[in-house]
């Protein structure tokens, strides 16, 4: 009865503005003032959410009594955390501000297109009025600095792929991550030393390039394509450009995406300092020859807008054509555009066997600024494999055995896949190996000859 009476004398709406009077009242006189972090900002994952939790981890582990451990799937590292709803204090400048990791559960009734995660995470930020204005612009810059420091130092660089087909998870990213391995390195790459001197060189360029393109007011991006038969290392060559500069790795795969805008999409949601790889762009899409697009029309547009033929099985006429397709252009946007400026430092790699098929809008430069032909293994790339292999160092190895080798891997023209699968299988019995590597080097030699 006196729930209701008191329902009646004071609703839910008076109540609201009761509490509503209070607070204010409370914060005019408080010393303190707070500013939430919340990990999902409307819609968009919040970065500063991610950086303090990640500025924290590092703080906390040394001085928080109560942490929460993460490992994630495959990951090599152990990140602390602040426990749910716990608090810690950090000094900066001299001054304390309190952090708070606030959880709540999301109330089930909240309407969203895509799953939201259940609880609702955020930090919560605690400093004196009087220090705000002085510290706060500068404290949040450090976090962030902090942050990326800590990301490049201990985090697992991530594999990124867009398998799921333009759906996004829970925290709305249509991306899938998983921690990136790959071993492959320039010193285990085998090709040309002097052309992988010069790709190392370029990326380094790039990647210290930041004042460069600012002052030449160029997006701070970099295309490279990658052609040559298949097993001569192309994807060797995009995972040790990701070891090398400590990069990301983006796998698109195009036959997944749907359309332009989902394309843009998930341009967006990438990071810098990252590697986007398109591979077999050739078997991806249909990007004819321009030219026999644009015979029968001088227009530029339609030069643009051709025919699209999407993975290798359906045809589809455009994107206004409303089925599963993406134009030449949106590729085009994709990496030159207004689009392809969204974040920095990021560098486009596609990959070919068939570099013919490719239209030449896609290979100007600019767009793809260093075309690299993987090629067929060389003498000096042979002595890297056999090194590699059988840790052989050139003076190991017998004059004359040396001689043949030079003389028949040209000709032989095998791949450097073929090669280390000739020294896998003999390599235990190493003198055996350059052996049966000699002979089948000179096989496919006499083979290539009669053909
Ligand atoms: N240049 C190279 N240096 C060292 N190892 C190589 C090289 N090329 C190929 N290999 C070896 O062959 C395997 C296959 O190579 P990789 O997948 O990089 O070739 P690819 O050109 O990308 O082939 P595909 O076009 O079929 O994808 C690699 O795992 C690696 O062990």
């Amino acid at each position: 009865f006196c729930q209701s009476l008191l329902q009646v004398i004071f609703p839910p709406e008076l109540r609201f503005a009761c509490l509503k009077f209070f607070n204010r009242i409370f914060h005019l006189f408080s010393f303190y003032c707070y500013f939430d972090i919340t990990e999902i900002d409307g819609v968009n994952t919040n970065e500063l959410y991610n950086a303090v939790q990640l500025y924290l981890s590092s703080y906390v582990s040394i001085n928080g009594s109560r942490l929460s451990l993460t490992r994630a799937l495959n990951s090599s590292a152990i990140t602390f955390g602040l426990s749910n709803n716990d608090s810690i204090v950090d000094t900066f400048n001299g001054v304390n501000m309190l952090w708070e990791h606030v959880v709540t559960q999301r109330q089930s009734q909240t309407f969203s297109w895509r799953p939201l995660p259940e609880e609702k995470r955020g930090f919560t930020l605690r400093i004196k009025k009087r220090d705000k204005s002085l510290i706060l612009d500068s404290y949040l810059d450090y976090i962030m600095e902090k942050a990326n420091d800590i990301r490049r130092k201990n985090q697992d660089r991530l594999l990124y792929t867009n398998s799921r087909g333009g759906s996004l998870d829970s925290r709305g990213h249509p991306w899938e991550s998983v921690p990136f391995k790959h071993p492959s390195t320039f010193d285990t790459l085998a090709m040309d030393p002097l052309k992988k001197q010069e790709i190392m060189d370029d990326l380094l360029d790039f990647a210290n390039g930041q004042s460069f393109y600012q002052k030449t007011g160029r997006a701070w991006k970099r295309g490279y394509l990658l052609y040559g038969t298949p097993g001569t290392g192309k994807s060797s060559m995009i995972a040790a450009m990701a070891n090398y500069l400590s990069y990301d790795i983006y796998d698109l795969e195009l036959t997944e995406v749907h359309n332009n805008s989902e394309l843009r999409k998930l341009l967006m949601k990438t990071s810098s300092k990252s590697i986007i790889v398109i591979e077999d762009i050739d078997c991806s899409i249909n990007l004819t020859n321009r030219k026999k697009n644009n015979n029968s029309n001088n227009n530029p547009r339609s030069y643009y807008e051709p025919e699209i033929r999407c993975g290798s099985t359906s045809v589809c006429d455009g994107e206004e054509g409303g089925g599963n397709s993406i134009t030449l252009s949106g590729l085009l946007n994709f990496t030159d555009g207004l689009w392809s400026c969204c974040g920095s430092e990021r560098i486009f790699v596609f990959t070919t066997n068939h570099i013919e098929k490719l239209d030449p809008a896609l290979l100007r430069s600019g767009r793809m600024d260093m075309h690299i032909y993987m090629s067929y293994c060389s003498y000096p790339a042979l002595k890297i494999l056999i090194k590699n292999y059988l840790g052989y160092e050139e003076s190991d190895l017998d004059g004359e055995v040396l001689k043949q080798l030079e003389q028949v891997v040209d000709k032989a023209e095998m791949t450097p896949a073929d090669i280390s699968e000739v020294l896998i299988k003999n390599r235990r019995y190493k003198q055996k190996a350059v052996k049966e590597l000699l002979e089948a080097l000179k096989d496919k030699g006499r083979k290539e000859n009669i053909e």
